[in-house]
């Protein structure tokens, strides 16, 4: 089951992970950019990864998609991953139709009704007004939902979406943030998101991690992590605004 349907109540279940990265280590040559990472996200989960540039973030997702071969440790996935990729990828001489077509290839044993892509507009409706539509002459925000449509013709079981927001403008972002809420939220895909954007990720996520220097830095629930001083300081632009709960990082900040 990935895309149940509208409106049929989906919830969480971090006892059934998706995702299981444990130990994960990668290294280009002697450099090390991911350092014994462990990470979970459960079926039905959104989660966060945020962390500043060179943190670690593409290299990590690059393991869990099997784009590279870690150096020590774990990926296991329990169901299908789909990757919405840094910068989109299209193919820019094909339409949308086409580009999502790409997008069965996973399901390529199921024969031609993997490639059918109805059920991609039916969950994001504006693509069928440019399904016509060369990619490489769509806008970044347009690009971004084909994107999304093309993960969701493999029919996954977990969305990973590396930088959402990467050069959009906000309204756009604001508009494809709530097109991955929804998904989440009533049709039970769980969902990775890694953001540079932390008060968006956190916004959007009920759990993140911050990685920093290829390391976890923290982790706990979105509203825990929002309200943290360090958090604030180093991702959301300024201090955590005073919620009356205990400061949970212990450093008295
Ligand atoms: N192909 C590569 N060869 C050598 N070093 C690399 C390569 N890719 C990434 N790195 C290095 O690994 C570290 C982590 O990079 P990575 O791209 O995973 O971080 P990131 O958090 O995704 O950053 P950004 O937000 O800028 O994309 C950085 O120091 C980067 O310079």
């Amino acid at each position: 089951m990935s895309l149940s349907p509208q409106g049929t109540a989906a919830s969480a279940d971090p006892l059934t992970a998706v995702i299981e990265v444990e130990d994960l280590v990668v290294r280009y040559g002697t450099a090390t950019a991911v350092d014994q990472v462990s990470i979970t996200v459960g079926a039905g989960e959104a989660v966060a990864l945020v962390g500043p540039n060179g943190a670690g973030k593409s290299s990590l997702v690059d393991a869990v998609m099997g784009l590279l071969r870690p150096a020590a440790g774990s990926v296991r996935l329990h169901g299908r991953a789909a990757l919405v990729p840094e910068g989109r990828q299209m193919f820019p001489d094909l339409d949308v139709e086409d580009n999502l077509r790409l997008g069965a290839w996973p399901l390529r044993s199921r024969g031609a009704a993997a490639r059918d892509t109805s059920r991609v507009y039916e969950v994001l409706p504006d693509l069928a007004y440019i399904r016509r539509r060369k990619a490489g002459a769509l806008s970044g925000g347009q690009q971004q939902m084909v994107a999304f449509g093309r993960a969701l013709m493999a029919d996954p079981d977990v969305l990973v979406v590396d930088e959402l927001s990467l050069g959009l403008a906000p309204l756009i972002t604001a508009a494809l943030a709530e097109h991955l809420r929804e998904l989440n939220t009533s049709r039970g895909l769980a969902v990775l998101l890694i953001e540079q954007n932390a008060r968006l990720a956190l916004d959007l996520c009920t759990r993140g991690y911050v990685l920093e220097s290829g390391r976890i830095r923290t982790e706990g629930p979105s509203a825990q992590l929002a309200d943290s001083a360090e958090v604030a300081a180093a991702y959301l632009g300024g201090a955590a605004e005073p919620s009356g709960a205990p400061d949970t990082e212990g450093d008295g900040e």
